[in-house]
């Protein structure tokens, strides 16, 4: 005999637990599973300990340039067991701030394991079997590991055994040049690892603007990361001081020895072990669960939310996705995936801020463009803080003066990009914007400027 609940949450990521305090909140019995860490990749190999370990590496490139601020030091050197000790607060803290807040709710169940559906409505756990008249999969992703010749033969990393290394790596190799590679690769350049980049197409960070990987790649190679593009045929093979990576079809060389390999090559749902065929949820070619706007899988009772419907990759689409859902069952408020807009950040040292539409979209959407561009080095703020690396970016359509997109690599690029993002949200063209006075002095405040001085283009 199976236990029943109103509701089964599969995952306790960025989406299942929020849920489950909306749920058990209007009276609902609630199961929620998770099989390993509560908070999921965010909290525990994802944003939060990368971003500890970003300010980490932001503090000791401030302090070795601390002589052109006026401070007067002896050489700067890092204890890596420090900046890893630091992150391990940052994540336990957080981990045990969801999983208590979980077992403490009311009306809510936790159970510890691994789940798969026998029917569809039915989740095994372990020897307990539990229904649900719904049913939530909230189950993220993992890395990816492609089949390059050889990589079972060596040793590698991943953005989950990284956040337990005990040492530094002296030359850490990474194979994946987009957000997770090039957030790692700074950082470790920064402890003092020599680290290089191999990446498969023709220039870092595929997804953004060639105008904007070219600026990262300029900044990451002034800081002495190495990168090799266009990489053909990747291969390992054990070797003396650690892994040789093949980047070249020429056979054996060239090839570059790491100490430490490290991929970043994407990621995959965790949709391949839930029993999807018992339950009869449709995913699609890349495991992603197939959802409506509104999160229903092809089984109505059955909602997919966050990476594993592959409708968003960060940690504000998975936290979007509950909102959605929540609205839409317990608010009688119809919000929909269409109805947001992509925005996101990357966390190298300048930020990139990201809203909207890229250059290359817009040119490919075939409308009429006006383009604003401001070198960081004529931003006020900039200058004063000596951070004057990269550029700010608008996009807006030149018929009907709707704000297509932006792009802000630069210091507080990250939080400067939420102004033109609300304006999008709240469909007004850019002139308000140009009309709004920002405070001085800012990044924000040079925002105006840029829309008040668009080319055709
Ligand atoms: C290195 C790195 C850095 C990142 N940095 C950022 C960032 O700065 N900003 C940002 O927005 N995003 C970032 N992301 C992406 C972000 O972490 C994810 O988009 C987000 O965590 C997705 O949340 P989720 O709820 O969909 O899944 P997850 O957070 O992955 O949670 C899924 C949970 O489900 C559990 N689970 C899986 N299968 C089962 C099962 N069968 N039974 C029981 N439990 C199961 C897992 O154990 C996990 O706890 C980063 C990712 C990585 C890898
Ligand atoms: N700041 C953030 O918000 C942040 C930070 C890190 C990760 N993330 C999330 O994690 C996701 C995954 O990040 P990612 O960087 O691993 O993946 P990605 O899909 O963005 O990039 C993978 C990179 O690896 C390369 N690659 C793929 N297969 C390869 C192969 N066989 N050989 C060589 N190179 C190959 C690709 O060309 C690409 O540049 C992102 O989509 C993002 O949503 C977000």
């Amino acid at each position: 005999m199976s236990k029943h609940f109103d509701a089964i949450i599969i995952g306790a990521g960025q989406a299942g637990p929020s849920l489950a305090g909306r749920l058990t909140a209007a009276g609902k019995t609630v199961a929620l599973i998770e099989r390993k860490l509560f908070g999921g990749t965010c909290v525990n190999t994802g944003c939060m300990p990368t971003k500890a370990m970003v300010a980490s590496a932001y503090a000791i490139h401030t302090a070795r340039r601390g002589a052109e601020y006026g401070m007067v030091t002896g050489a700067v050197s890092v204890d890596f067991a420090r900046v890893m000790a630091r992150k391990e607060k940052v994540r336990l803290d957080a981990r045990s701030g969801v999983e208590s807040w979980l077992k403490s709710m009311k009306n809510c169940t936790v159970f510890e394991g691994h789940a798969r559906f026998e029917s569809p409505t039915e989740v095994r756990v372990g020897d307990q079997l539990i229904s649900g008249d719904e049913i939530f999969i909230n189950t993220g992703g993992r890395a990816a590991v492609p089949d390059f010749p050889g990589v079972d033969e060596v040793p590698y990393l991943t953005n989950t055994s990284v956040m337990d290394l005990s040492e530094l790596p002296e030359h850490l190799v990474i194979i994946g040049g987009s957000y997770i590679g090039l957030e790692f690769a700074q950082m470790f350049r920064r402890f003092g690892s020599e680290v290089t980049v191999i990446e498969k197409a023709q220039r870092l960070i595929g997804r953004e603007d060639p105008d904007v990987s070219d600026a990262i790649r300029d900044i990451l190679e002034k800081e002495g990361v190495h990168i090799r593009l266009s990489a053909e045929c990747i291969r390992f093979a054990r070797h003396k001081d650690g892994v040789a990576a093949g980047v070249d079809c020429t056979s054996g060389a060239p090839e570059v020895i790491g100490s430490h390999v490290l991929l970043a090559t994407g990621r995959r749902p965790n949709t391949d072990d839930l029993g999807l065929d018992k339950a009869g949820v449709k995913t699609d070619a890349r495991g992603n669960i197939e959802v409506d706007d509104f999160l229903r899988s092809s089984v109505p009772h059955i909602f997919a939310m966050g990476d594993c419907n592959g409708r968003g990759a960060f940690t504000h689409t998975a936290y979007n996705d509950f909102e959605i859902v929540a609205a839409n069952l317990l608010d009688n408020d119809p919000r929909r995936v269409t109805d947001r807009i992509p925005t996101y950040a990357l966390y190298i040292d300048p930020p990139l801020g990201r809203a909207g539409m890229t250059e290359s979209d817009a040119r490919k959407s075939g409308r009429k463009l006006m383009i604003g561009t401001r070198p960081m080095t004529r931003v006020g703020r900039a200058v004063e803080k000596g951070e004057t690396q990269g550029f700010i970016k608008v996009l807006v359509d030149a018929d009907t003066e709707e704000i297509l997109g932006a792009s802000i690599l630069g210091t507080g690029g990250d939080e400067a990009i939420q102004s033109i993002l609300d304006v999008m949200y709240a469909k007004r063209p850019y002139t308000t914007i140009t009309r709004a006075v920002h405070i001085h002095p800012t990044v924000s405040e040079l925002i105006p400027t840029v829309f008040g001085d668009l080319s055709p283009a």
